[in-house]
């Protein structure tokens, strides 16, 4: 069975656990590291907002209620890793996900680590099978 690169960094980085973003410790990362690192998470893009660099992905959902099932599975991951993301369900079947880390106003590791949780989540039955690509 083969497997892309891609999917197996992917998993590395899902194994990781988010560390709290509170630490003097943690600051937020250059956009070359940036890049680097979002090889590792399919789909995502890079997005500046502002000053402030987040990742972003969006995907096409069934419909309204399964664009909410969504993200009730995106916020429990939230909450178990203590880390979380601006959420958005627009236009009845959009969700767009921002992952930044608001305490150092950019991305660390911490996103990425996210980025990849939400990445292997199965959405089986909750996207749209037209406007998929990837997942
Ligand atoms: C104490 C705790 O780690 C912080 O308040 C967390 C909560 N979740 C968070 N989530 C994100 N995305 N950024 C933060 O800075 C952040 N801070």
């Amino acid at each position: 069975m083969s497997c892309s690169a891609a999917a197996v960094a992917d998993t590395e980085l899902a194994r990781r656990s988010c560390v709290p973003c509170n630490s003097k410790d943690i600051h937020a990362m250059s956009e070359d590291s940036a890049k680097k690192l979002l090889e590792q998470v399919g789909g995502w893009e890079l997005a500046a907002d502002g000053d402030i660099l987040k990742l972003h992905r969006a995907w096409k959902v069934k419909n309204f209620v399964k664009g909410l099932e969504f993200l009730q599975l995106v916020a429990a991951i939230a909450e178990e890793e203590g880390h979380h993301p601006d959420l958005h369900l627009v236009s009845w079947n959009n969700v767009k996900i921002d992952v930044w880390t608001h305490s150092v106003k950019g991305l660390t590791d911490n996103d990425f680590i996210l980025a990849a949780k939400i990445n292997n989540l199965n959405l089986e039955g909750l996207l749209s099978k037209k406007a998929n690509v990837q997942n």
